[in-house]
């Protein structure tokens, strides 16, 4: 294979084999400017655009006209996302990558070479690991036939680069509705790291095209036909397929006014391989590209999830032994994943024509063609990874396993497969959606419309009607919420479902918040016993309002008490004023405590290296010392300024009641003021909780992260989270309540059925029912609440993590991902180590207080700053990332 086109020119992406902080933030800088480089010799605007990636890696971006769009990371060459035009995710990838440049991207379409699977080299081999550098880009309107033969850079100089002259050609050419398919070639090489284990020369391209399905190519017949027609019956053909397409066009047109549009074109992805062997002596290899798809829950879904295809073909099946392989055939014509049982397989002979289907779950399918080269396919459902992770995708890709490939010197190996999304053919009925928004709306409708019905059979109107009203009201309330924000809700339920993985994986946090809130009610119960008992402090006096005069009537005449009670003027001094003050003060206090509980343990397992085992170890004990340690004050102050907020809020709400016009002006402003006081304060608590720092350095902290994260956040998707906690909270427990109450009423009737007489009154029945939702409530409300205290820790976490431009969670951003934020300006500056060891990049000088705060976050694992040690810890963090942040200084001191 000649060197691609550019070939001595090729600027090479900078490699990060190095760890030092300084060497860290030179290669965040190199990083950076090689976008640059590609944006500006191989970027298209509106087709291929290079951006930095997690942990600052280079990705380049493909958007077809049709809305479809893939990101393909120059690090391993892994495609990471490819997304449908109707914002389909169809691609997973997998939890725990490191993005630090050295670790292989672990899902998305992986690269296999020179092994797949397991072997002498690393499972699935080395190219993964490497380097690629850009080498060429291109868009192309289809050529009826040959884009196989387009898409490969040949000997002649490669794959011919149409680099749109301006920008106004692209644009029209988009316009018009030229199928344009941005299309990228990468390049690697020889890698002196895998030489030792791997001592063979090679040049490998990798080329990809995001494209809409070829138009369909004719058939032998017709070619022949076509070959022998004459001028007039060619003349007649073209007029007849002209006016067939008018007609077509027509019907789009007049579908499109009456407001029905075509289906979306399937997106298609095209992959190809090309292996060069460089050196003298022959070398053989296996192959495959490891494409992990999006799959509906399997767990649920799990019979709807399978293959098709593959009947009759042989199987090396490797989940046993992955050296010896199994040898069985496939009899059924599905290949089921629904089991959730490990599968590690390769199905032989998938020659070039054949198509495998895999269905994810949902009414639409992926088609996987070997083209040339690949000619088995690789099936696996990996179970290495979590058991809730696993439950979501499968492995299907094109592979050359079983016969392996061997290379002469000079000789040039390609394989070439594509992958094509179709569309959702029909959408899915209601109880077939997984968006758990439909419930508050499903439930009470049904549950009003049995109430109606139950009067059919001959219920007492008194008894059901005002329940089934107040139900039909409720769900239309909720399907008037759901359909408004139809948008976000499904943004909410991701973030409420990563908060509840983050909860799962830190389970001493819920007994350590029910302890909390036990201790709370311990520490105020002698509090209250002692306001009540100053209450009886006083005496009987004569009511005032007689006048003293001796009968008990007031000065109109009406009877009045003739005697009240009059507390002793102690108590109010001491009791009526500063004890309620004390026992919200004790209250709100240890509901600060909680909350930096959680936050400064959730940190801890936020910023935790990928795959550290035991992460979660100790993590809420250590939090736990440190808020009842050296954070006592801090949370005692944050205790008083949230009751101050809310004596404020109780103010503003009586003069709105009481105080007029004047009143309901001066009300709002303050009841806004001490609204912003308590959201502050309640990030200040979790920013402390991280970094160790005072309230009021926290505060000033939160709220420079806020300024930049959160506006746009708070009036999206975030803001719907608690709403559908309450809602969800509201409905379980209603549903609780119902089902305590017909349970007992069940009961009563075969009691009553059987001669035996009850007690049991209906009313009985309804007040067991009521008690039973409300205690529902109570508990469904507390986790509820923990949950959304976990969503707020992620949320500070994400922020810093985006400030400082690093990744320690790629599920909590993939989560925030659909939460708008001002996209960020590229980073440069220091760069500051993790807790692991790895690499965050650094901020720009605007953003380093929190890239700061964030380096901070080891302290919320060893303790927090003001300690000598956790100090100590601090200095070699930052010594080489340039100057302390003066927060961290004073912190640090
Ligand atoms: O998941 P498998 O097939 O057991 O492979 C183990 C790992 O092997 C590594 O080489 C890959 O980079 C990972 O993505 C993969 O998860």
């Amino acid at each position: 294979m000649p060197p691609p086109r550019g070939g001595a020119d090729v600027v090479q992406p900078p490699s990060s084999s190095s760890l030092s902080p300084e060497e860290a933030a030179a290669q965040w800088e190199a990083n950076q400017e090689y976008i640059a480089h590609c944006n500006d010799t191989y970027g298209v605007p509106g087709l291929i655009e290079f951006a930095a990636g997690y942990g600052g890696l280079p990705k380049a971006v493909l958007q077809h006209p049709s809305g479809a769009r893939a990101e393909l990371y120059l690090h391993g060459s892994t495609v990471t996302s490819w997304r449908h035009a109707d914002g389909r995710e169809m691609l997973h990838l997998r939890q725990g990558n490191t993005f630090d440049g050295r670790e292989p991207i672990s899902g998305g379409i992986q690269l296999c070479w020179p092994q797949y699977g397991s072997g002498p080299l690393q499972r699935h081999g080395f190219l993964q690991n490497l380097h690629w550098s850009v080498v060429e880009t291109a868009w192309r309107q289809p050529d009826d036939g040959q884009q196989g033969e387009q898409l490969r850079p040949g000997p002649e100089g490669g794959i011919a680069v149409e680099r749109p002259e301006d920008i106004k050609g692209l644009e029209q050419a988009v316009a018009e509705g030229h199928d344009l398919r941005p299309i990228i070639s990468l390049y690697a090489d020889t890698d002196s790291d895998w030489a030792e284990q791997w001592p063979f020369q090679f040049e490998a391209l990798y080329t990809v095209c995001l494209m809409a399905p070829d138009p369909p190519t004719l058939s032998d017949l017709e070619m022949v036909k076509r070959a022998h027609e004459s001028p007039e019956e060619r003349q007649q053909r073209e007029e007849q397929e002209a006016a067939a397409a008018a007609a077509a066009a027509r019907a789009a047109e007049l579908a499109a006014l009456e407001g029905e549009f075509p289906p979306m074109q399937p997106s298609v992805l095209r992959c190809v391989l090309q292996i060069h062997n460089s050196g003298d002596e022959p070398f053989t290899f296996t192959t495959g590209l490891r494409s992990h798809f999006v799959t509906r829950d399997m767990q649920s879904h799990g019979k709807y999830v399978n293959m098709l295809g593959l009947r009759g073909k042989y199987i090396m099946d490797y989940s046993q032994d992955p050296l010896n392989p199994g040898l069985t055939m496939q009899e059924p014509d599905l290949v089921r994943f629904g089991q959730l049982e490990p599968m590690d397989s390769v199905y032989l002979d998938c020659d070039p024509g054949g198509q495998v289907l895999l269905c994810p779950g949902t009414p639409a399918h992926f088609s996987i063609e070997n083209k040339e080269g690949f000619c088995d396919i690789g099936v696996q459902h990996p179970t290495t990874v979590a058991p809730r992770e696993s439950r979501h995708f499968v492995c299907v890709g094109p592979a050359r396993v079983v016969r392996k490939v061997t290379l002469q010197p000079g000789e040039v190996w390609v394989g070439d497969a594509s992958f094509t999304a179709h569309d959702e053919y029909w959408p899915l009925a209601p109880w077939e959606v997984e968006d758990p928004s439909l419930v508050p709306v499903a439930l009470p409708l049904a549950g009003g419309a049995a109430c109606l019905l139950s009067l059919l059979a001959g219920a007492r109107p008194d008894d059901v009607v005002p329940a089934a009203i107040s139900l039909l009201v409720f769900g239309f309330t909720c399907l008037a919420i759901c359909w408004t924000a139809r948008k976000q809700v499904p943004a909410a339920v991701r973030l409420l479902r990563m908060s509840a993985d983050c909860m799962a994986a830190n389970p001493a946090l819920t007994r350590v918040a029910v302890a909390l809130c036990v201790a709370a009610l311990a520490a105020v119960a002698p509090l209250l016993w002692f306001f009540d008992g100053t209450m009886r402090s006083g005496s009987l006096v004569a009511n005032p309002s007689r006048l003293g005069s001796p009968a008990c009537r007031d000065s109109d005449g009406k009877p009045v008490p003739c005697c009240e009670f009059m507390p002793d003027g102690w108590v109010v001094a001491y009791a009526i004023i500063p004890l309620p003050f004390l026992i919200l003060w004790t209250l709100t206090a240890a509901a600060q405590a909680r909350k930096f509980v959680i936050s400064g343990a959730v940190t801890q397992w936020y910023f935790a290296p990928a795959g550290a085992e035991g992460a979660t170890k100790g993590t809420t004990l250590r939090s736990l010392r440190h808020a009842f340690g050296p954070q006592i004050g801090t949370l005692c102050y944050a205790g008083a300024v949230t009751v101050v907020a809310q004596y404020v809020t109780a103010l503003a709400d009586s003069l709105r009641r009481r105080g007029g016009l004047l009143g309901c002006l001066l009300a709002h402003p303050l009841h806004w003021a001490a609204a912003a006081v308590q959201e502050l304060t309640k990030f200040a608590v979790i920013v402390s909780a991280i970094t160790g720092e005072s309230l009021r350095d926290s505060g000033r902290r939160s709220l420079d992260l806020l300024r930049r994260n959160a506006l746009e956040a708070f009036t999206s998707a975030y803001w719907l989270a608690p709403w559908t906690v309450c809602l969800t909270a509201l409905l379980f427990s209603a549903g609780w309540g119902a089902l305590a109450a017909a349970a007992t009423g069940l009961l009563k009737a075969a009691l009553e059925l059987g001669g035996s007489h009850t007690q049991l009154t209906w009313n009985a029945l309804w007040a067991f029912g009521g008690l039973s939702a409300g205690s529902c409530l109570v508990v469904c409300c507390f986790l509820g609440s923990v949950l959304l205290e976990v969503l707020d820790a992620c949320f500070v976490c994400w922020a810093l993590d985006r400030d400082s431009s690093a990744v320690s969670k790629p599920e909590v951003h993939s989560a925030f991902e659909a939460v708008p934020v001002q996209p960020l300006q590229p980073a440069t500056g220091v760069a500051v180590q993790q807790p692991g060891g790895g690499l965050a990049y650094g901020a720009a000088p605007a953003r380093a207080a929190a890239a700061g705060a964030r380096a901070a976050a080891p302290l919320a694992a060893s303790g927090p700053a003001r300690d000598e040690e956790a100090a100590q810890q601090l200095r070699p963090l930052l010594s080489g990332a340039g100057e302390l942040s003066p927060a961290l200084e004073l912190s640090a001191a």
